[in-house]
């Protein structure tokens, strides 16, 4: 969320997600639910170019792996609607450069909220605050203030009450995206058929935080939580068999990411999460080593 100013065409680097902690309450009266997690953002990015037109268009590409089909190019697209809430007229081109997997749990989508946000601001040379970003971002989803934020942050209320937690660590991980995506109320609506007992406030996550303030991968690997792991892996039940996979292949702690399908593997170090990326590769087509905590959307072009 660095002030840099310019008219001709933008283009906002946006980071994926990983919840190392995702703790989820029974759901609030206007259908949410009340979340207690910690994201981290990750070096599986989004690109994002913007420019003024004379008329309205979008445009998104990626490799094989990313369901480029799946996106709307219509209104409906969320860096669409993210241009819409801001609007200062004029008409925009949109190019994603998408390599975040479609709805896959990383919030690639909010990625695209977020740089569309930013890159806005920056195009037309608004330097609005972060304030002002972030209730923008709150209002286009729960995801989508983390995603200008990035680093390591705790998210509250439905995830969008965001601030900056200590971490100490370069994490490690090997990510496996599946062929099919999960959606996320679908996930929600499971975890309430499963968890009909879940209390009203989630659960904090003490142990993880300790974990961060170390920078000990053993140490983060023990508290990594998702409540939203169970729901997703009873509606997709080979992504248990991944997660156990990669584990056999050396990782300290796989999980489902966020709602999921993607499954992400916490590795010791660098050279851990080649060999079992090495190893998942046996197997399944698409397996990205990634590292973190980088930094939230931000510009890396202009002109
Ligand atoms: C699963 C996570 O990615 C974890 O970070 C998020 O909670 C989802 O964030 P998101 O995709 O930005 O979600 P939104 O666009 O705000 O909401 C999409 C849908 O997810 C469900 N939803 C989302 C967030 C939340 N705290 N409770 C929910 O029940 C609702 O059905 C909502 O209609
Ligand atoms: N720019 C976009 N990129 C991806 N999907 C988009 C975009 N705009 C709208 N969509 C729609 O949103 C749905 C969810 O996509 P997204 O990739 O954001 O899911 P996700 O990563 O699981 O989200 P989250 O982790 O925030 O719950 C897609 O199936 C697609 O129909």
């Amino acid at each position: 969320m660095r002030a840099e100013r310019a008219s001709k065409p933008v283009t906002v680097r946006a980071a994926a997600k990983i919840n190392l902690h995702l703790a989820v309450g029974a759901p609030r009266p206007d259908g949410f639910h009340p979340l207690d997690t910690v994201y981290t953002a990750i070096d599986l990015y989004d690109d994002l170019t913007l420019a003024a037109a004379d008329a309205d268009s979008l445009a998104v590409d990626g490799p094989p792996y990313v369901d480029v089909a799946g996106i709307p190019t219509d209104a409906s697209n969320i860096a669409v609607r993210a241009l819409a809430e801001v609007a200062c007229g004029g008409a925009h081109t949109v190019r994603i450069g998408k390599r975040i997997p479609v709805a896959g749990g990383m919030a690639g989508g909010s990625a695209d909220a977020a740089a569309a946000l930013l890159a806005h601001d920056r195009l037309h040379g608004l330097d609005q605050s972060d304030e002002v970003l972030l209730a923008q971002a709150a209002r286009l989803g729960s995801d989508v203030p983390f995603s200008l934020v990035g680093g390591t942050a705790r998210g509250r209320g439905r995830g969008e009450v965001v601030e900056r937690v200590e971490d100490a660590g370069t994490w490690w991980w090997v990510v496996v995206p599946s062929d099919t995506g999960l959606s996320t109320p679908a996930v929600y609506r499971h975890f309430d058929v499963l968890r009909p007992d879940a209390p009203s406030q989630p659960a904090e996550p003490t142990e993880l935080l300790a974990a961060l303030a170390t920078g000990e991968p053993v140490r983060l690997a023990r508290t990594l939580r998702n409540d939203l792991e169970e729901p997703a892996i009873d509606l997709r039940p080979e992504l248990g068999t991944l997660i156990e996979r990669g584990e056999v292949e050396g990782a300290l702690r796989g999980m489902v990411s966020g709602s999921g399908p993607t499954c992400v593997f916490l590795c010791e170090g660098r050279d851990e999460a080649m060999a079992v990326a090495a190893g998942l590769s046996a197997t399944y087509d698409v397996v990205l080593p990634a590292m973190g905590p980088v930094a939230g959307a931000h510009v890396v072009t202009t002109g």
